[in-house]
Order: structure tokens, then sequence, then C-alpha cells
């Protein structure tokens, strides 16, 4: 019966303390400030009660209620604190100080610890909380109310009734009620809710719509694919609010020192009560010191120093559409020396188009597309879809074609009537001992050095031609190697390509380095490999093919994340749109927070260096040594909110 009602406290008590997390109204109605303010009003009436000469047994009665009331919310925190964890905090130094305050007889100075503290803690916690819930901003943009077509005609209702399968109308103007697929128009959509991207996106049937956005030009009919609360805008602000719970490596080490310093301060005032007395000195002087002590060596600052830099950041970082799942992110990101990229889909689009396609002397250009069609109409490779667009758009029939085997990272191979065909990289070809004619390998090396990748379409050994095919570079990519060259970062790029193709690639992005034909396990070993020469590294990709070498990184940052679950998964970081310079914008977040809480470290410990010896040698006083901790730790957190501006 007893456990079950503890049990019942704790989840009530759990649950009122995730209520207050989440607070985003003004901030008069949080529970905590609307107490301080009726703290002052008390101690104020109190003080009132001495000035105009009343009893001092009432001055001193209305001041225990100030006192009280003032220290109902953090005494009992701290009290939790003991009774679930044996843990001595900063509350319990608090409650001890002002006990020996009371005491002493120090009436006001115990009013004012008990006020200032509950006043500063209060206003720390509401920003804390805000700063948490900023990301929430986000959903007022999902509008209200949607238009669903039911039998042809429509109705206007609640967005939040929408269910997967409703067919919906978005007009021209309007924002996307909750995530969709095109199934009827042509727009042009301005997704930068969701990914950050400025640029819109042109969309037509079977393309994806995000909850949020914004539909510019044409009107477009959509069927719904999930639900108000599952969107992809809903999840991306439920994993920055879990996001910003994930604790930095600094802030867990701060919090495992309070754990053993606070009982420390708590012993040292027990000493200075008791050792000096005993040595002759006087006890009410020495009394007073470790009430003092208790105040100025509490270490507030110190742990409010990377908590609301990082969940400033995370927030801000979350706006522009980059999800860092925690502060240990940031704190790596800080740390990168690297910058590695995948080339396929990451710098260039991943649309890559026939450019070429030469055939063998004896073998029509036709010939060619229809047998390498026949084998790559079965693949999913981009390169494979590529083939057959260009086979489709010349009215090319493909071959037939049976027993298709894909070689990953190689190519892909398939039966025609009894012959054997595969269409495959150089290097793979060559591994298989295939007959390369000189004119072509001299083709296939002048291609290449276009930034072209090139593919070989072999049968019975010998090869009968090849395509080659081009991926646009992305235009933000070069931009972004730039400002990464400029924050003193080595960047790589990793791909399956041809080291011909791939450096002609690199050269035009001003890339450092390239380790080309890698097969996918290759690349964990090349990233293994750049963090044991350089550094730390962050790893860029698309999270699904290249999901190990994102998680071999030191961090993993996955792009074109929106609507890819596996994607923000395997990452560290995911970027919601396909934009290059969201890796600049993460970096920038990232140092500018850690610059940010190594700030706030070194001043409060400065500041308790300078206020334990004042305590101790008496210099300061109870008021002093209370105002100037509590000012202290608000400058921390007012710091700590320069994390999401810049
Ligand atoms: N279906 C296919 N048809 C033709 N060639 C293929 C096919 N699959 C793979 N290849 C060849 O293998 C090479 C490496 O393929 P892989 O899929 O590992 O790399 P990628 O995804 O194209 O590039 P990146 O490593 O930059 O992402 C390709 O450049 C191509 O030459
Ligand atoms: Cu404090």
């Amino acid at each position: 019966m007893v456990e079950e009602r503890v049990r019942m406290e704790e989840r009530v008590r759990e649950e009122r303390e995730e209520a207050e997390e989440g607070f985003d109204g003004p901030w008069y109605a949080f529970g905590p400030v609307k107490n301080a303010g009726a703290a002052a009003l008390i101690l104020a009436a109190g003080w009132a009660v001495e000035r105009l000469g009343g009893p001092a047994w009432l001055s001193a009665a209305v001041y225990l209620v100030a006192i009280a009331v003032g220290a109902r919310y953090w005494a009992k925190e701290g009290w939790e604190e003991w009774r679930h964890e044996r843990e001595i905090g900063i509350e319990a130094l608090m409650a001890f100080a002002a006990l020996g305050a009371i005491v002493l007889g120090e009436w006001v100075e115990a009013g004012l610890l008990v006020l200032l503290y509950s006043a500063a803690e209060a206003l720390e916690e509401y920003t804390y909380a805000r700063t948490r819930t900023a990301i929430r901003a986000l959903l007022k943009l999902v509008p209200e109310t949607a238009w669903r077509l039911r039998d042809g005609r429509e109705e206007q209702v609640p967005a939040q009734a929408l269910k997967p399968g409703d067919l919906i109308l978005i007009r021209p103007g309007e924002r996307v009620p909750t995530d969709a697929v095109v199934v009827e128009g042509r727009s042009s959509l301005d997704e930068s809710a969701v990914t950050g991207e400025s640029i819109p996106v042109d969309k037509g049937p079977g393309d994806r719509l995000f909850a949020g956005t914004i539909n510019t030009t044409g009107a477009l009919t959509a069927r719904v694919t999930a639900d108000f609360a599952s969107n992809t805008l809903a999840r991306m602000i439920h994993l920055v609010e879990e996001a910003q719970e994930v604790k930095s490596r600094a802030q867990r080490w701060i919090d495992r020192f309070g754990r053993r310093y606070s009982p420390a301060v708590l012993a040292a005032a027990a000493v200075l009560l008791v050792v000096p007395p005993l040595l002759g000195q006087d006890v009410r002087t020495w009394a007073h010191r470790a009430v003092v002590l208790l105040v100025a060596a509490a270490p507030c600052a110190l742990v409010m120093s990377t908590p609301v830099a990082t969940a400033a950041a995370i927030s801000r970082a979350g706006r522009q559409g980059v999800l860092i799942k925690g502060g240990i992110h940031l704190e790596q990101l800080d740390r990168i020396r690297v910058v590695a990229f995948d080339k396929t889909g990451t710098l260039t689009r991943g649309r890559p188009q026939v450019t070429d396609v030469v055939p063998e002397s004896g073998v029509t250009q036709t010939e060619l597309l229809a047998l390498a069609a026949g084998v790559e109409r079965w693949s999913e490779h981009p390169l494979a879809r590529a083939v057959v667009a260009r086979a489709t758009s010349e009215g090319v029939n493909p071959l037939a074609t049976s027993g298709f085997q894909a070689v990953v990272g190689a190519g892909a191979r398939a039966v025609v009537g009894d012959e054997e065909v595969f269409v495959a990289s150089p290097a793979f070809a060559a591994q298989l001992g295939t007959h390369v004619s000189p004119a072509l390998e001299h083709h296939a090396a002048r291609l290449q050095e276009q930034g072209k990748t090139v593919i070989l379409v072999a049968r019975r050994g010998r090869a009968v031609g090849l395509i080659a095919l081009r991926d646009q570079p992305r235009p933000a990519a070069r931009p972004a190697v730039a400002e990464l060259h400029r924050m003193g970062l080595r960047v790589v790029m990793l791909t399956g390509d041809h080291p011909t193709t791939a450096q002609a690639i690199a050269r035009e992005l001003g890339i450092d380095e390239v380790r080309a034909g890698l097969r996918p396990e290759e690349k964990v070993a090349a990233v293994r490999e750049l963090e044991a020469r350089y550094g730390p590294v962050a790893m860029v990709g698309d999270g699904v093919n290249d999901a190990p070498a994102l998680a071999a990184a030191s961090v993993g940052i996955a792009m074109g994340a929106a609507g890819s679950d596996a994607a923000i998964e395997a990452a560290g970081v995911a970027l919601m749109g396909d934009d290059p310079g969201q890796v600049v914008a993460a970096m920038k977040v990232a140092r500018r927070s850690q610059r940010i809480a190594w700030q706030n470290i070194v001043f409060s410990v400065l500041l308790l260096l300078v206020l334990v010896p004042s305590a101790l040698l008496g210099v300061i006083g109870v008021a002093s040594a209370v105002v100037a901790h509590e000012v202290s730790e608000l400058l921390a957190v007012g710091n700590g909110l320069r994390a999401a501006r810049g």
C-alpha cells in the first residue's frame, strides 16, 4: 500500500515536472514565477512592519511566511532529491543557509536569500522551458482547416480530422495540412518550414508533400499519407524536443561534479561552525561565515552553463531544417577536423543522365541500348534507371532477359538467349577478364576526365560498347565546400565511382581529397582511416545506402531526411533538405553553442574562485553573496540564449 502511494506520488511529481518543462505561456503565468512574486510581496510587508515600528514578533512572523512561500517550490525539490536519490543538491545548500540565517536572527537576509533564489530559479526555469518549446512555433505553420474531396465535392474540415487515404485539395497560396502524395496537378512548393531551403521545389504526381509547406503556383490534389500527429513536421518537433534532453559530455561531467561538490560545501560549512569556536574564536562570526559560504559556493551558474546553450542551439538548428539529436552531437560537431561527403545524391543530385552511347564497331547504338536496358530494367540503381529512361525516350525496346543479378557496387548481369550479358564499371569488367578494344578504352578515359561515369556493356566476355552518364553537382555544393575550408576543415569525397570521374568532379567542387572505387563496406574503412589520420570525421550521406559509414564516423549527417525515418535513425544529425550548405549551418550552430558553453563554464568557475575565499575571509555578507550568485546564474542563462542567434 505504502509503496503504491509512493509510486503514485512519484508519478504525479514527474508529470508536474514534465508539464513545467513544456511550458509555453507568458512568463507571469509560470507557476514558480507567480510564487516568487507572492513571496516578494510578503517580504515587503514584513519589512514595512519592521520599518513602521511594529512588534518584532509580528515582522518575524511575516518574514517566516515569506520564506515559507518563497521556498515552496525549490525546498520541495531539494527534499525529494534527498529522499529519492540521497543527493545533496544546491537546494539543500540554500535551505541550510536560510535556516542558519534565521537562527542567527538575520530575518531580512534569510528572506532575501530565499526570495532571490526562487526568483532566479523561476526565471531560469521559465527561460529553459521556453527555449525547449520554441520549436513548437513551427506547428503554427500547419493550417487549421483543409479541403477534403469526397464524391467529387469539396468540404472544409479541421486539419486534425484528416486520415491517411483522404483526398485533399490544396490551392495556390495555401499551406499543406499534413503529409500527402500528389495525385493531380503541378506546382512549386516553398518547403523552407521543413527543409530550411528557400528555393521552391517543383512537384507533380507521385511527389511527396510535407505538412506546413506552402503551395505557391498551382492547385494540387493529393492523397493524405500521415495523420496530423505523425506527419513529418510533428515528428521533427518531437525529435528536437527529445534531442534537447540528451546531455552533452560536459553536462554529464558537471552533473557528476555537482553531486560530489555540494555535500563537500555542506561539510566545509559544518567545519566552519565547529572548528574555529573550539580554537577560541567567536561563534557568531564563524556561524555567519558558514552561512555565507553555503550561498557563495553553490554552483548554480556552473550547472546552467551548458543546458540553455544546448537547447537554444538545437531549437535554432531545428527551425532551419537541421535536426541535431542531442548535446553530445553538438559537442562532436565542434571537434570535427574532416567532412567526408558521399558523392552520389549528396554532392550531386543523384539523378544521372545518359550523355554518350558509344557502341563498338559492328554494333549499332540501338542494339547497344536495347542490350543495356534489357539488363538494367530489373535494377533499382540510379544509373540503371537512367539507361532505361534513355532507351524509352529513343523508342528502343529493351531485349528480353532472364536471371538478373545485381553485383553491389559493381554492376548487373542477366542472360539473353543463352549468353551472359553484363553492364558494369570498367574495374569490375577488368576483374572478370573482359576484352575491351583499345579504341573503347581510350574513349572511356576521355569521358571520365569530363567527370562522366562510364559503364561497359559486355556480352560473351567482350565489351560491345560503353554508356557515359553525368550526374549534375548540386549548385550549393561548391559554396558549401568553400565555406567548410574557410572554417579550417578538410573536405573529402567518398565514392564507388571511377577515380578519374571522381577527380574531375572533385576539382569542379574544390574538394581536397578523393577516395574512389570504394565498395559500400570499404567506405566504413575509409572513414576509420581518415579519423586515424586527421582526427574526428563527419560523414555526410543519404543515410540509407551508407548507414554503416555514417555510424562509423564521429558524427553521421544524413541528407534529404524529410520523409525517411531510416535516414533520421541512422545519423546523429539529419538534414531535412538536400542542401549541402546545411552541413555548414550545422557546424556553425555547434561551434557557437560550444563556445558559449565554455565561456559560461570558465566564468562560473572563476566566480567560485573569487566568492569562496571572500566568504571564508568574511569579506562579503549573505546579501551580497546571494546577489552575486544569482546574477551570475542569470548571466549564464542569458549568454546561453545567444546560441539561438547568429
Ligand atoms: N546497375 C548498375 N549498372 C551499371 N553499373 C553499375 C550498376 N551498379 C553499380 N554499377 C557500377 O558500380 C559503380 C559503383 O556503384 P555504387 O552503387 O557503389 O556507387 P554509386 O552509388 O553510383 O556512387 P557513390 O558511391 O558515389 O554513392 C558505379 O559507378 C557503376 O560503375
Ligand atoms: Cu542559484
